[in-house]
């Protein structure tokens, strides 16, 4: 059989850690597009030690490589079409993916549509890439000279989630937008410009090279949750002050988040239907996905700066020290997508989805392209569905505001949540007595990602299960997570928490079920709590006193026998118990 693999292009990226931590040998290996491109991004590297800041690795010992070196998320996106891809064809992969998607500098019309003069500044945020990047493409047409920059802003990496103290951006994300700031710089300077990177606050620094430049225009892809916007509102702001009868400078928001742009969708966003398979329809049967914007393959020069700034280290983003630490899988994805354990069960595309070095539409392209040029199923089809779900949130986001932020989510409810300390540590820390939750969790924190299945498996747990504020699983997820992106993690907390759109009321999620259903042979529990190992398979999801004594019981289940005797936490657990029985009675 010959065999494909997702080949994104992206960075070269601690996810090859996370995927080195993945790989038994019984992993099925199906997941991936085929016939060229499906990504055009940061790359993801197979040299753990590439660069100095990446002195930190965490590869455990019983991981072995071979996996992790087989899935490559593919330089310049791409389906790679061989078991074995080398650097040299995902090389190769890449520069297709390249020409396919920018415009030759030859191309005859392609200075026709350059008529601006002056400089123009392309103010990077989510957005780290170079192809279908709007904001770039306008930047280009209307200057004669780009400036692309990205701020390191102490909000994002010195900070602290909302609520709960938490740090704003783990160690692993930190790590992967180095990688993502890398990859951009070099394909940058590789169509002729540059990246500037500058430390502090946007407002700041913008009006400072606005003004050293003469910059008439500040192109930014659009956001839409309150803290970024909030610094749309300063940039724009300080723009505004500098403005003299003799110069103006504008910022240029672009909308460039969606597979489906807004100004598309079949209704307005205040009136967004509220259920997803409501907004999925009808976005499908009235709306058309935009084609990729394509973007000049050379777009410089740029203009003279002494000092480009380097990518930021991991220290400079407040982790000194600490450890961040082929194959035809895209017809099968729909079976497969629920799994757990290994590189393969879904895409991975999230992180770089979240940070913008993927662009959903070029997904939406190279799964049409993989559609004609080599079959059509209900799993090509599935990539794109979920792709909606991404979509939806990030609408849902403009209607609702910061209601999914908010402890009554979207629903404004009422319910009474325990915040109970050291409930949430033993779910944070994967030590609840549950396997399947503990797993996940310790994954989590290992790697900075966890499969879908297991985020709405541990979020039911947290907030069903103990009771406790969903806000506290939120914004762990946001700290942990590579693909945290505000709407999607709120936006599934809101729903999984009983606050937000579903149309179902109790979308509890039963642990023995799951592992029955999704790890019946223990292979996920085991590989990420390798004590269980030695049990029999069909033990290890339901080790009884061979492991940590459950510190809850299950909300519908018979498990209690077996409760931590601790009588502090059993004491806190009736409190939480009864704040979730409260809770749940709507
Ligand atoms: C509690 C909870 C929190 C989550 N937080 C985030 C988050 O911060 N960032 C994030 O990108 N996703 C989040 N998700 C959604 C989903 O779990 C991840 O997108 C998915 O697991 C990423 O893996 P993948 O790229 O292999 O997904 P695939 O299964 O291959 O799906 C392809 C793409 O579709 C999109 N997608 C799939 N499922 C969802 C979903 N439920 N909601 C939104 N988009 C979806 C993603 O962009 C994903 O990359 C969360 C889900 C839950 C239940
Ligand atoms: N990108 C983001 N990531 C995480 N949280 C965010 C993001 N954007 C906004 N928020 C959250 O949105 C909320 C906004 O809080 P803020 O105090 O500004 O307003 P509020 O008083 O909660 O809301 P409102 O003004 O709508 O009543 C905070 O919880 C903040 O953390």
């Amino acid at each position: 059989m010959s065999t494909f693999r997702w080949s994104l292009s992206s960075p070269r990226l601690s996810l090859r850690k996370l995927l080195h931590n993945y790989n038994p040998p019984s992993l099925p290996h199906h997941l991936c597009l085929q016939g060229g491109g499906v990504a055009s991004s940061p790359k993801m590297s197979t040299s753990t030690n590439s660069d100095q800041n990446t002195n930190t690795h965490f590869i455990p010992a019983s991981a072995s490589t071979s996996m992790a070196e087989s899935y490559q998320v593919v330089p310049g996106g791409g389906l790679c079409s061989s078991s074995t891809t080398s650097p040299d064809e995902m090389d190769r992969v890449a520069e297709q993916t390249f020409q396919r998607y920018t415009i030759s500098q030859s191309s005859s019309d392609i200075n026709a549509r350059k008529s601006g003069k002056g400089v123009a500044i392309v103010w990077f945020r989510n957005d780290l890439r170079v192809l279908d990047n709007e904001a770039l493409y306008r930047a280009w047409v209307s200057s004669e000279a780009v400036l692309p920059l990205y701020c390191v802003d102490p909000r994002l990496v010195n900070a602290t989630t909302h609520y709960f103290g938490f740090p704003k951006t783990g160690a692993f994300r930190a790590r992967f937008l180095i990688e993502c700031l890398a990859d951009l710089k070099k394909k940058l300077m590789k169509m002729g410009l540059n990246l500037l990177i500058q430390h502090g606050k946007p407002e700041e620094i913008i009006p400072t090279l606005v003004k050293a430049y003469g910059a008439h225009t500040v192109y930014a892809h659009k956001e839409t949750c309150s803290e970024e916007v909030n610094v749309e509102r300063l940039v724009s702001s300080c723009l505004r002050k500098m403005e003299t009868s003799t110069n103006s400078t504008k910022l240029q928001l672009v909308w460039g988040s969606t597979m489906y742009h807004i100004d598309d969708l079949p209704f307005n966003t205040s009136c967004l239907p509220d259920v997803y398979t409501q907004f999925r329809k009808s976005v499908e049967s009235k709306s058309k996905v935009r084609g990729c914007i394509k973007i000049p393959s050379s777009l410089g020069p740029p203009p003279s700066i002494g000092d480009w700034g380097h990518v930021p280290s991991l220290d400079q983003l407040g982790h000194l020290g600490e450890k961040a630490s082929s194959y035809d899988l895209l017809r099968i994805y729909k079976e497969t997508r629920n799994g757990m354990l290994g590189p393969d069960y879904s895409t991975k595309f999230s992180p770089w989805l979240a940070s913008g070095s993927l662009s959903p539409r070029f997904i939406y392209e190279e799964v049409k392209r993989y559609e004609k040029e080599r079959l059509s199923n209900d799993s090509t089809y599935w990539v794109l569905f979920e792709l909606i779900w991404r979509d939806y949130f990030r609408f849902l986001s403009i209607k609702y505001g910061n209601s999914i932020f908010h402890l009554g989510g979207p629903r404004k409810l009422k319910l009474s949540w325990s915040q109970d300390q050291l409930l949430f540590e033993s779910w944070r820390d994967g030590r609840t007595g549950y396997p399947l939750i503990d797993a996940n969790m310790k994954e989590l924190s290992t790697t900075g990602f966890m499969s879908n299945r297991g985020r709405q498996i541990v979020c039911s747990f947290l907030v069903r299960d103990m009771g406790i504020d969903w806000r506290m699983g939120a914004e762990w997820f946001e700290t942990c997570l590579l693909d945290y992106d505000p709407c999607s993690n709120y936006g599934n907390w809101t729903y999984g928490a009983g606050v937000g759109n579903d149309p179902r009321e109790d979308r509890y999620f039963s642990i023995p079920k799951q592992a029955q259903t999704y790890d019946s042979e223990g292979s996920y529990v085991a590989y990420w709590l390798p004590e269980l190992e030695a049990l029999p398979k069909e033990k290890r999801n339901f080790p009884g006193h061979s492991y940590i004594k459950p510190v809850v019981p299950l909300k519908y289940g018979n498990n209690n026998k077996n409760i931590h005797k601790d009588p502090a936490l059993a004491e806190r657990r009736t409190r939480s118990q009864g704040n979730k029985i409260k809770g749940y009675r709507r």
